[in-house]
């Protein structure tokens, strides 16, 4: 089983205390190879990216090898650097302000043909919306296509970030054309709401089906989820109550880690829903997007 998760990866800075910053490494399609590097100790998970020469870069590169997570798909830039972000927390929800706008991992879709030959023996490949956010409109096209044409399946998050679009209209445009090369979605909620004017999580998962996609699961912050499933069966997913959260950071990505490394295992959506839950709430009472491996 090989899985390639595609996107950027940056220092993140989380508050240790008054005037005090840890230091750590996240970004969310990284954090998604992270638990599901957790959650399928036998599997190969490569993260896609592009990093720099800098002592910085080196850092990030040394502490995925350590994790286990493969960097053979990992591109450099001659002169760029890793962004960076630090997480904002207002009662445990998270906001971010980002240094990115030059970073290298701009450049991970330059070359099609490395593309080509990261996905061609790939039984999953994993991307977000902030993965195209970064990218010109020419390279997402080229991203895009590259997926469109990998022989397994791709699953995408819509991550919506409008800071990083030039308009809600462009973000709008490429989340729809993201989709329309995904086999399985992972959207949630309150994103779509606000973006997109869905009224429920049914208009969501109804949507993304309309744009091609087999498999969606919309998530609903603590609320009740929706499967859709390639027959166009839908199905109430609940899993106790909403817990009051030490950071949300992560929270997202974490669950997709562990519903897709289920459902690669064999298992239902409502089972690998489940296993996506129960790693999301453990995320949400750590600080940052990562809970160390050894205690996963
Ligand atoms: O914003 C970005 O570009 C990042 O990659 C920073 C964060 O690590 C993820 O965004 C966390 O994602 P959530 O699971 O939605 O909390």
């Amino acid at each position: 089983m090989r899985i390639v998760s595609v996107g950027e990866c940056m220092v993140e800075l989380s508050r240790a205390s008054e005037g005090l910053w840890r230091e750590a490494f996240a970004g969310d399609t990284f954090n998604t190879a992270w638990y599901l590097r957790a959650s399928l100790p036998k599997g190969q998970i490569d993260y896609l990216t592009c990093l720099g020469r800098d002592p910085v870069s080196e850092d990030m590169l040394r502490f995925m090898q350590g994790a286990g997570i493969g960097t053979k798909a990992i591109t450099r830039h001659p002169t760029r650097v890793p962004g960076l972000y630090m997480i904002n927390l207002q009662n445990g929800e998270r906001s971010f302000t980002y240094w990115r706008e030059r970073s290298a991992a701009r450049a991970l879709a330059a070359d099609p043909e490395h593309l080509e030959a990261s996905f061609a023996e790939a039984d999953l490949i994993y991307f977000s919306g902030i993965t195209l956010a970064i990218l010109t409109p020419n390279r997402r096209a080229v991203l895009l296509e590259a997926l469109a044409n990998a022989p397994g399946l791709v699953a995408f998050d819509s991550n919506m970030r409008p800071r990083l679009w030039s308009s809600q209209a462009e973000m709008c445009e490429w989340i729809q054309r993201g989709a329309a090369v995904a086999d399985i979605a992972l959207p949630s909620f309150d994103d779509e709401a606000q973006y997109f004017d869905d009224a429920s999580v049914q208009d969501t998962a109804r949507r993304y089906h309309e744009a091609g996609v087999a498999e969606v699961l919309v998530k609903n912050g603590g609320e009740a989820m929706l499967a859709l499933d390639a027959k166009g069966d839908e199905q109430e997913l609940t899993f106790g109550a909403r817990l009051q959260p030490v950071d949300t950071t992560g929270a997202g990505d974490s669950f997709n880690g562990a519903y897709l490394a289920a459902r690669m295992q064999g298992l239902d959506v409502p089972e690998a829903a489940q296993a996506g839950h129960r790693m999301a709430s453990r995320v949400i009472m750590h600080q940052g997007a990562l809970i160390p491996l050894q205690q996963l």
